[in-house]
């Protein structure tokens, strides 16, 4: 089965349309402000209107207040919700919208919990721990803490780049890779052929 890749951190049309041109399964869009690839509603909904169809657009909210998920699900019409902070399943479920949850992995049995504690996500993403920061980190983490045994897919995240990201798929075998830093110029600012490499490598590798 062909590994999937997530695009996050879009805050440009072109950037958008030079991830799906390069084979990008799905973009995400920061909506936490206090990140510096926030983007707005007026500018995610403007790039959203002009993909093509069968591209899955992530809507990324930290701890958000229930409105602004509502807004967004409005207003900019992502197809999948992506929950980065502390958020309950409860929380996450009342939108009837299909949504993922991220964990940040320090040990051994934080991936199994989450796994039990959101039995209703369509996926898990698994990212780097950083006490400072809830993601886009930029760093890899201890992949031999993710299990083999998954429920449900699982998306990786976390420091990965076109050198990295041959290893990260051969350890953890993912259903998805998420890659934000890694194929920038600048924060929010992406590098088409650093996003062209990067799929190139993920394709590679299968
Ligand atoms: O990207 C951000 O600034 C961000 C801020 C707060 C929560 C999540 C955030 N990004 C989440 C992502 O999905 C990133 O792609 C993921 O953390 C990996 O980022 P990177 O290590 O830079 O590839």
């Amino acid at each position: 089965m062909r590994t999937r890749v997530k695009i996050c951190g879009i805050t440009r049309l072109e950037d958008a349309l030079q991830a799906v041109e390069a084979g990008a399964d799905a973009i995400g869009f920061v909506f936490y402000p206090p990140s510096p690839r926030a983007v707005d509603i007026e500018t995610a909904a403007g790039i959203v209107r002009s993909l093509p169809p069968f591209v899955e657009t992530v809507g990324l909210f930290v701890n958000p207040d229930p409105e602004l998920v509502r807004t967004v699900i409005e207003k900019v019409g992502v197809s999948l919700l992506q929950f980065h902070g502390d958020e309950p399943q409860t929380f996450c479920d009342q939108f009837a919208h299909r949504w993922i949850k991220a964990v940040r992995v320090r040990d051994m049995d934080d991936v199994p919990a989450a796994f039990r504690e959101y039995p209703r996500a369509a996926g898990l993403l698994v990212d780097a721990y950083d006490p400072r920061k809830y993601g886009g980190t930029g760093q890899i983490f201890d992949w031999s803490l993710i299990p083999k045994e998954r429920p449900r897919p699982l998306i990786l995240a976390g420091g990965l780049n076109s050198a990295n990201v041959a290893s990260a798929l051969a350890a953890v075998r993912p259903w998805a890779v998420d890659v934000s830093g890694g194929v920038e110029l600048d924060k929010g600012i992406k590098d088409a052929s650093r996003i062209i490499e990067f799929i190139k490598e993920v394709n590679r590798v299968g």
